[in-house]
């Protein structure tokens, strides 16, 4: 009984928890992982923008700072080289005015050597040059130039610094650095001129720190250029480099220039378009400021190569990573796709399940170092849980070991394992779960589904139950409960297998009940299955607990006797087997005598394989049987010879029938006292073409084990009425004829009508024509054989029993079948003369049947003082050969004229005379 749990609030919980864990797993592989590589793509992609940030801010710096020092250095030595120059004018002006200064041996000691100095001269108040380091055109006047004007209207000793001039003595640009002279009453006196070449300042020009490009340049605060260097070459062209020249003026520096400063110009400062850092510094003593630019291009080429490198780099991982994200983004979509066919299949596989008869369960492996261990019930079904004897809640959540026992669980675990690795598997299988009383059959189906195992348990047992009784139905004969002969076969088979391994000796018995047919046709099918369950009782105790026996079909028997030592072991089952056979068997209300017949073959002399051993044994137990009834014969290869002749007899027969072969002989039945023709048996013969003629006792058993005795039965009426109406148109006082009925031919059941129409036909009475039959065939159906008895004396037809003594019939038993003669079988009469009980048993028959109104025939007299004996004894009737044999038409009518004579002469001699 299962026990009832009810959900719990945990297994809830667990179950939710379950929901959503499988939810979390599908987000997983729909979205997460195929975003992984997309964030990784973004930071490696901020990363590398980070980085590269922070190299053009220190990029960006270092041009600032190398700029800035630049500037800085610049300045200073700017201011130096002008202190220099303002400390020469000074000089100059000193001297000039104290009227000793000679500037030409002063040029010649060396003074101006510094290849800066293009000219120093002293200008009077005129403007014509009085004194000059270098040589003076005649007509030279300064008079004209701006700084000349310049000192002339201020009064000022301050160094004034022109702007940027084209010397066209020197050729090349200069600066002309000029001191107002003053007289003794410093009134203007003329000026000292101090001529430098430009390109002096700009010298401080370093290709090592600028680059190939930078910039170096000093304005004045009116915003002209004073000096200007754009790389390395000193070139005033280069000038033209700077588009635009800031002012430095101090009075509010337009463009937000301080008086110190740096910053990145763009390309709209420069003619060539590029970008350069400039930093600047104001001279603080002259109204003078420095430039320093360095070019940015030349700078950042190789770090921009570098960036690009890791940008493309930065590409190409993205690249990679977006393409990782969509292979896993499209695996992840395959991977979902499959589980939720997976799932939907597992739902509608359920919900198929659920009301079906199928147990359903998805398992979930449970790993220990990567080995399997144990499975777990994810899902199920009711049945599925009902199997178990559970509900489906308790199952859920359970592992496998927890619902079987160990032994069970071992050998599941190894089939599921290898479900696991090879795909599937189906078995049928004893299913015997931990709580089940008893254990049933299952057909388990075993599917790997993704991860996990599909599982379906079909509760077989009825099935099983109905395949066993199949089985053996199959392989049992119903009626006698031994197996049958497709089981023997089988087994025989197998058992000659062992043997022949082994080397051991066996015998194959084939039984055939001799009488059996007999009972079937005469007692009816009841009777006969009885006989049949008795024989097989009998066999089953005759044999060792080891031998087999099977029911071939029919009253087939047969056995097998393993590890025989010889023939000798064989013999002694067989007698045993006879004996066994020999005892009358219980047939309706009475007891019959069946007895067997026993072939027997010996493995592995007369056969290798089953086939042939049966059929040697077969042919075996024909031969006994045509031999003697209720003896053996072990199998010899000339028994197909008897075999092939009683196939031929029967095939012969057939053809007999059908061409008539047969003639009657007649047999004289004549009174026990007189010796007067009473009546005549007729005896049919075979008037075979070849063997000449064949008595019956060779044909009829063939007959009536094929069913021909019916139709020769029938012929042999036919022919007696047409014999005794051929005998009444010859004018012979005919006596009548009795004629052989078998047991077959009176089951038959159309014993009457032939015999009324065959009376008819040839015109007789039927008062000539006597029936015998035997007491066999008055067996069975007491009723149906008195309605058809009763019948057959309705035409008028007298009844003898034949061969009465040899059968179980009762005296009491024919007084109510109404028979009109019994005829005591002649092994009584061959006992009378020298056993006396014979003589006893025989006055028992004779008086009984007189008191039941029978006449009494003696058969097989052979001796007088048998005839003798039996008219004391009050026979009525003797027949045998004492009084005549069997004797053809022609002279039993002969026989039949002789009588009637006697007859007419009213002499009492009769067919004998007794001593
Ligand atoms: N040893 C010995 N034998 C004697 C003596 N007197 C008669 N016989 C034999 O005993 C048999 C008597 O016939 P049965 O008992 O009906 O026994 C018959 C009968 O059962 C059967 N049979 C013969 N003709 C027919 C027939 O037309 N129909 C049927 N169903 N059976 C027949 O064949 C059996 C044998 O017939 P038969 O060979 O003709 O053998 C006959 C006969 O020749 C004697 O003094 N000593």
């Amino acid at each position: 009984m299962a026990p009832i749990l009810r959900t719990s609030p945990l297994r809830r919980l667990g179950s939710a928890l379950a929901s959503s864990r499988a939810a979390l797993a599908r987000a997983s592989t729909l979205f997460l992982w195929p975003c992984l590589p997309l964030a990784a793509g973004l930071l490696v992609w901020l990363a590398v923008d980070r980085e590269i940030g922070r190299e053009q801010r220190a990029f960006q710096q270092g041009m600032s700072a190398d700029a800035q020092s630049i500037a800085a250095g610049y300045a200073q030595f700017l201011s130096r080289s002008i202190d220099q120059i303002d400390q020469l004018t000074l000089q100059l002006k000193y001297g000039s005015e104290q009227g000793r200064l000679r500037l030409r041996e002063l040029a010649a000691r060396g003074i101006f050597g510094s290849p800066q100095y293009v000219d120093v001269a002293i200008v009077d108040a005129r403007g014509t040059p009085v004194d000059s380091s270098a040589a003076v055109p005649a007509n030279a006047s300064h008079a004209a130039r701006p700084y000349f004007a310049w000192h002339r209207a201020n009064i000022s000793s301050a160094l004034r610094i022109s702007p940027l001039e084209h010397d066209a003595d020197a050729g090349r640009p200069v600066i002309r650095f000029t001191r107002r002279l003053d007289g003794p009453d410093d009134d203007f006196d003329g000026v000292v001129v101090v001529t430098v070449a430009s390109g002096y300042f700009s010298g401080y020009y370093d290709a090592g720190t600028l680059g190939a490009r930078g910039l170096l340049a000093v304005a004045g605060d009116d915003g002209m250029l004073r000096a200007s260097r754009a790389g390395s070459q000193d070139a005033l062209p280069d000038a033209a480099l700077l588009a635009r020249v800031p002012r430095f003026d101090g009075a509010g520096m337009p463009d937000g220039f301080a008086a110190n400063g740096e910053r990145l110009l763009g390309p709209d400062w420069f003619a060539d378009g590029d970008r350069r850092f400039v930093a600047w510094r104001t001279l603080p003593a002259y109204p003078l400021t420095v430039m320093a630019g360095v070019w940015e291009n030349e700078r950042r080429a190789p770090l921009e190569q570098r960036w690009a490198a890791w940008r493309q780099m930065r590409l190409a991982g993205e690249a990679a990573l977006v393409l990782l994200s969509a292979l896993l983004w499209w695996a992840g979509r395959v991977a979902d796709r499959r589980r939720r066919r997976a799932v939907s299949v597992q739902a509608a596989y359920r919900l198929a399940t659920e009301a079906g008869e199928e147990g359903f369960y998805m398992l979930h492996p449970l790993r220990r170092g990567g080995r399997i261990v144990d499975f777990r019930v994810l899902d199920c079904n009711e049945r599925g849980a009902a199997l178990f004897g559970k509900d489906k809640s308790t199952l859920l959540g359970q592992t496998i070991s927890q619902n079987y026992r160990p032994d069970d669980f071992g050998q599941l675990l190894d089939s599921y394992c290898h479900a696991m690795e090879r795909g599937s598997f189906r078995e049928e299988d004893r299913f015997h779960p931990l709580g089940a009383d008893v254990p049933r059959w299952v057909r388990r189906k075993v599917v790997r589904s993704g991860g996990e195992l599909a599982v379906t348990l079909r509760d077989i047992s009825d099935a099983k139950a109905q395949e066993s009784e199949l089985i053996r139905l199959a392989n049992t004969d119903e009626l006698t409960g031994l197996p049958n002969r497709s089981w023997f076969i089988r087994r025989l088979d197998a058992t000659l297998a062992d043997a022949g391994q082994r080397g051991d000796a066996l015998a194959l018995l084939f039984i055939d009940l001799d009488k059996f047919k007999n009972v079937n046709d005469t007692l009816g099918h009841s009777t006969g299955d009885a006989v049949l369950q008795e024989a097989a009782c009998r066999l089953r105790q005759a044999l060792r607990p080891d031998d087999h026996v099977a029911r071939l079909g029919g009253d087939e028997f047969t056995l097998v006797l393993h590890r025989i030592a010889g023939q000798d072991d064989a013999l002694r089952v067989a007698d045993r087997i006879r004996q066994a056979m020999s005892h009358p068997f219980p047939a309706g209300e009475s007891m019959m005598e069946v007895g067997a017949t026993i072939g027997i073959a010996l493995y592995p002399r007369d056969g290798g394989d089953a086939e042939t051993l049966l059929k040697h044994a077969d042919i075996a137990m024909y031969a006994a049987k045509g031999e003697r009834r209720g003896s053996h014969a072990f199998y010899q290869p000339e028994f197909h010879e008897v075999l092939r002749q009683r196939i031929a007899t029967e095939r012969e027969l057939a053809e007999a029938i059908e061409r008539d072969e047969f003639e009657l002989h007649y047999q004289p039945r004549v009174d026990a006292c007189s010796g007067r023709l009473l009546s005549l048996e007729a005896l049919v013969r075979w008037r075979h073409p070849r063997r000449g003629m064949v008595p019956p006792g060779e044909f009829i058993p063939v007959a009536e084990n094929t069913g021909q005795i019916i139709a020769l039965g029938a012929l042999v009426i036919d022919r007696a009425c047409r014999q005794l109406a051929l005998w009444r148109a010859a004018g012979l006082d005919v006596v009548p004829v009795s004629v052989n009925v078998s047991a077959m031919q009176f089951r038959h059941g159309d014993v009457h009508d032939h015999l009324a129409r065959a009376v008819s036909v040839a015109g007789i009475p039927a008062e000539l024509i006597e029936i015998e039959i035997t007491e066999s065939a008055m067996l069975g159906d007491l009723d149906l054989i008195r309605e058809r008895l009763a019948a057959i004396r309705a035409l008028g037809i007298r009844i003898a029993v034949d061969d009465f003594g040899t059968g179980y019939s009762s005296l009491s038993q024919l007084q109510r079948l109404d028979v009109d003669v019994l005829k005591v079988d002649r092994v009584f009469t061959a006992d009378l003369d020298h056993r006396p009980e014979s003589q006893v048993l025989f006055r028992a028959i004779v008086s009984m049947a007189h008191a039941l109104d029978m006449r009494v025939v003696a058969e097989g007299v052979e001796t007088v003082p048998q005839a003798a004996i039996l008219r004391d004894l009050r026979c009525d009737e003797l027949q045998g050969y004492l009084v005549a044999r069997p004797l053809p038409a022609a002279d039993a009518a002969d026989t039949i004229r002789r009588a009637a004579s006697e007859s007419a002469r009213g002499e009492r001699r009769g067919l004998y005379r007794i001593a």
